[in-house]
């Protein structure tokens, strides 16, 4: 049988509200994806027959970005097993975790419920731009900039911006994989059913690379789209087993089927009209290791005043939603209109009030969530006129702020003007030492969650082999 080439992206996700709240069931976090997608192209690969067994994966935009792997139905129902192979001249040894683990997680689901024949594919992986803090390979005059550039370097060595390039990885991955060999009718990444499937999936095979359970409003975004999103119970995931255990492929279809407690809310989320996510990248050396679970600790510890902080921090967050969502309804916020309605006081006191919060978070669990630096920088954008506030999103730290501003190229000047020469130093460290500038990312907020594309899309040619 001839399978179909196919293509699914997957949006980014900033986690605007509810970082370390949303990592317990009682709060929830308010998360947007970005219009910063990675895509997944999957074709059959022909090939001379000496491998039979094989699945390419390569992400040209890097160098040295090509895996290999063998699959194959291993004893005991455990699953179908990806090795990776040794290199060709081009591809490297350096193992793919996320790429490896969502590989072997989709086969096996496909195994476990479908007698498809799993034939030779190759798979490419291209992110967008946004991604990655690397300059551009293209000049900025070009009137039709490719919409993916060559990174000029190695995953490993290419700077990351943190807009949860890994969960948007593995979701399209998974979803590619599984539209490339399931029928329509059974996987189509724009069901709610097969979204659900996805997310699972995803949520499995994302938790296993990371070796660690977070919340996964990274993977519900790169499913869903914007959302209010409640986590899952991480128990859920007790028991799964190993890729290869004996009763793996059982456990995965179950867990997969199964009904989790995640919720995902997408009525009410919006930005409204006239209003944009503005996302700035800070290029610091910081050091975040450990903040959640410092966060974490400070909570065990204190637990009617972490309780009390998180109550009206949750509260705010649902006022935040709220806010954003009546001025999306009532479309009054024009370009020009919009400073002139309430709702945009209202927005600029919730986003302060916010950041207040976390700054006391920060203080009483000694964390650097809204660093001093990050204050300055925040309070700076916050008088760019146009702009309504901001906050340090996801786990804070330095690595970037998010804004909320009036949706206007003036406002986007007024901000890259005062970004020129900002300078962000970690708290504690001497001038120049530990500090890095601040750049605004080319994104903005996007609805959608994963999205089939077009395989044979021209943005596409000259990459697929
Ligand atoms: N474009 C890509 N191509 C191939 N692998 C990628 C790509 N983007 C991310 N990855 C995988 O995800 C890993 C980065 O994950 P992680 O450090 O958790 O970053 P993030 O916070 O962006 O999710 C990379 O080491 C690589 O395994
Ligand atoms: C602390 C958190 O609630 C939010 C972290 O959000 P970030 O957006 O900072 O996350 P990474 O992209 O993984 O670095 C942990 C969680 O929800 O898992």
């Amino acid at each position: 049988m001839v399978l179909p080439d196919v293509a699914v992206s997957a949006p980014g996700k900033v986690l605007l509200a509810g970082g370390y709240l949303v990592l317990d069931r009682q709060y929830s976090g308010l998360v947007f994806a970005l219009d910063a997608r990675i895509h997944v192209h999957a074709k059959s690969l022909h090939t001379s027959g000496a491998e039979l067994s094989e699945i390419t994966v390569r992400s040209p935009q890097f160098q040295d970005a090509e895996w290999r792997y063998g699959y194959h139905l291993t004893e005991h129902d455990g699953g179908v097993a990806v090795t990776q192979l040794k290199g060709s001249s081009t591809s490297t040894l350096s193992p793919n975790i996320f790429i490896e683990t969502a590989l072997g997680y989709s086969l096996t689901y496909i195994s476990a419920i479908s007698d498809a024949n799993i034939e030779p594919s190759s798979l490419t992986v291209l992110a967008d731009k946004s991604y990655y803090s690397q300059s551009s390979s293209t000049p900025a005059s070009d009137l039709h900039p490719p919409r993916f550039i060559n990174f000029q370097t190695t995953l490993s060595k290419a700077h990351k911006t943190g807009l949860g390039s890994s969960a948007a990885l593995v979701t399209a991955f998974i979803a590619s994989v599984l539209a490339h060999y399931l029928p329509s009718s059974i996987f189509s990444p724009h069901t709610h059913a097969s979204q659900n499937i996805l997310h699972n999936l995803a949520q499995a095979a994302h938790c296993a690379a990371q070796g660690k359970v977070g919340s996964g409003f990274d993977v519900a975004a790169a499913t869903y789209g914007s959302c209010v999103y409640t986590r899952f119970s991480p128990a859920l995931l007790d028991g799964l087993g190993e890729n290869g255990s004996a009763g793996f492929s059982e456990r995965l279809k179950n867990l997969v089927h199964g009904e989790w407690d995640v919720q995902v809310l997408k009525q009410g989320v919006a930005v409204p009209r006239g209003l944009r996510l503005v996302m700035c990248d800070v290029d610091c050396g910081s050091q975040t290791v450990g903040m959640v679970k410092k966060v974490l600790a400070w909570r065990r510890d204190s637990p009617q005043e972490a309780k009390e902080l998180w109550d009206e921090l949750q509260t705010e967050n649902d006022t935040l939603r709220a806010i954003l969502s009546q001025l999306a309804i009532q479309e009054k916020a024009t370009v020009g209109g919009l400073t002139e309605i309430e709702h945009w006081k209202a927005l600029m006191e919730v986003l302060a009030s916010i950041r207040k919060l976390i700054r006391k978070m920060s203080a009483l669990s000694n964390v650097p969530i809204e660093p001093q630096s990050q204050t300055a920088l925040l309070d700076a954008c916050s008088t760019v006129p146009g702009v309504a506030g901001g906050v340090v999103p996801g786990a804070g730290g330095y690595d970037a702020v998010a804004l909320l501003v009036a949706d206007n190229e003036d406002v986007l000047k007024g901000l890259r003007g005062l970004l020129e020469d900002w300078e962000v130093s970690v708290d504690g460290t001497r001038d120049g030492e530990n500090s890095g500038g601040v750049r605004v990312l080319d994104v903005r907020e996007e609805m959608e969650g994963i999205r089939g594309e077009d395989a044979d899309a021209a943005a596409y040619s000259g990459w697929i082999l």
